[in-house]
């Protein structure tokens, strides 16, 4: 696959993945199509070196990636990623697929994606700190409130933000709330926030649920990934009257036909910080987790975990997207053959960005909101936007993700357009 000369992506890896989503956007997007070749570069990559000193004396170097997708309609903006697998080619389809659930949702952003490649699990709260610090310094020359805005991702969370705006803040000289989201509320962050992933995938399976004639009452759900997005959409279902009949995280996966009792599952994980061993339920093997039949799966965790070879076996009718990516292009291809309904990720875990961005409004302003007034209008945001997209993949035949993408690429590339090329 030609394309850029710092990644070699494969059909199926994230990178690859999103070129073929962009592929499959093309043809609906008329005269806006001669401007689609922006959409498969980043427009600026940063690649930083992270040395610390250890808890035992030790230097030791991280590498760090912040990259901005897209600043055409308005700041970058997306989550910071601590994982030991993270690369340049995973953070840049990340960011790619942020400028899409953006615009798709029409939040007055760009994209963008960070991540440090390191086990968080593997250091102190010290050692996490001075990463975090000098990440944050590193990546200073790009980030601000007005240029990009980082926010939590995968194994980051509320603290590390609050460690990153106070670095951002003590490197400009004035108090800049604004530059991060996902803080905790004594630091300018948005009640719901923490929620609102979760919230969201709740909010859009239920949309979802309706048109498909799936009733909520008793529906079997299936979770891959019980962390901040995975736990909160499974406790929402179950509140609603679903069951959550599978689970799995890293620690393993359980099983219960019945369905869960959600909170002492959640008490379990909160204690020992994964789904394994948990009482309440049967452990099976990881391989089967993708074979339980369910009216809904929620992949919640990482990125390629819906295979060719894994739609083939699935029992489910409906799949909503928590995690960003968790289907490869194989994958689609079968669950589109097998008339297995994908709601995509660039809607379907949309709630995080909107509070975000409700964040960002509220920190400009330093006027706060109610809790309230916050799910009403992430439900109000989302929903429209699903409707949106649920319409323009019913008015031209498409997937709901190529419905999304093309409701995303024409907002970009008309923007692209009109802000012209030349300084
Ligand atoms: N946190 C947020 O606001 C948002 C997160 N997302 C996406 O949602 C997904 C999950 O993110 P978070 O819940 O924030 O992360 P998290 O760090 O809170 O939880 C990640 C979960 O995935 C599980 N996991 C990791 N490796 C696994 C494996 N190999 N097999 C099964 N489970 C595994 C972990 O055990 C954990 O339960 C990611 O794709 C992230 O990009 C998307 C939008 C916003
Ligand atoms: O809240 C944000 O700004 C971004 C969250 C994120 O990284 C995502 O939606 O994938």
């Amino acid at each position: 696959m030609p394309n850029l000369s710092f990644v070699s992506p494969t059909r199926n890896s994230p990178w690859g993945t999103y070129l073929s989503q962009i592929d499959a956007v093309e043809p609906y997007l008329g005269n806006l199509a001669r401007w689609v070749e922006t959409l498969r570069r980043p427009k600026r990559a940063l690649i930083v070196d992270i040395p610390i000193e250890l808890d035992n004396g030790t230097i030791a170097h991280y590498e760090g990636y912040r990259v901005q997708h897209s600043l055409t309609r308005g700041p970058g903006k997306g989550g910071v990623r601590y994982h030991p697998d993270v690369t340049l080619e995973e953070v840049m389809a990340l960011s790619a697929w942020m400028t899409i659930k953006n615009a798709a949702v029409n939040l007055p952003y760009g994209g963008a994606k960070g991540g440090i490649r390191l086990d968080p699990k593997t250091l102190s709260m010290k050692e996490l700190e001075k990463v975090t610090r000098r990440y944050t310094s590193e990546i200073g020359i790009i980030i601000g409130p007005q240029q990009d805005i980082p926010a939590p991702d995968v194994n980051t969370n509320g603290q590390i933000m609050a460690w990153m705006m106070d670095t951002y803040s003590m490197n400009t000289g004035a108090t800049s709330t604004g530059v991060v989201t996902g803080k905790p509320i004594a630091l300018g962050g948005s009640l719901g926030r923490v929620q609102a992933t979760g919230r969201g995938v709740f909010v859009i399976g239920r949309e979802a649920m309706r048109r498909l004639n799936i009733e909520m009452d008793g529906a079997r759900i299936a979770v891959q990934g019980f962390g901040n997005v995975g736990s909160i959409a499974a406790k929402l279902f179950a509140a609603a009257g679903a069951k959550i009949v599978a689970v799995q995280d890293h620690t393993g996966t359980i099983l219960n036909e019945r369905g869960f009792d959600m909170q002492n599952l959640l008490d379990h994980v909160a204690k020992t910080g994964g789904v394994g061993g948990f009482a309440g339920g049967d452990r099976i093997a990881n391989d089967d987790f993708w074979k339980v039949k369910s009216d809904v799966l929620i992949p919640a965790a990482l990125e390629g975990q819906i295979s060719k070879e894994r739609a083939e076996g699935l029992q489910t009718r409906l799949v909503l997207e928590g995690a960003n990516g968790p289907t490869t292009p194989d994958g689609d291809a079968v669950l589109a053959d097998r008339g297995i309904v994908v709601v995509p990720d660039v809607i379907a875990n949309s709630g995080g960005v909107t509070v975000s961005y409700f964040e960002w409004v509220q920190d400009f302003s330093s006027f706060f909101w109610t809790e309230d007034e916050i799910n009403v209008r992430l439900d109000k945001i989302i929903t429209g936007a699903f409707k949106h997209i649920w319409e323009t993949s019913e008015q031209h035949r498409i997937s709901l993700r190529t419905a999304a993408f093309v409701v995303a690429c024409t907002r970009v590339l008309e923007a692209r357009e009109e802000r012209g090329l030349y300084p």
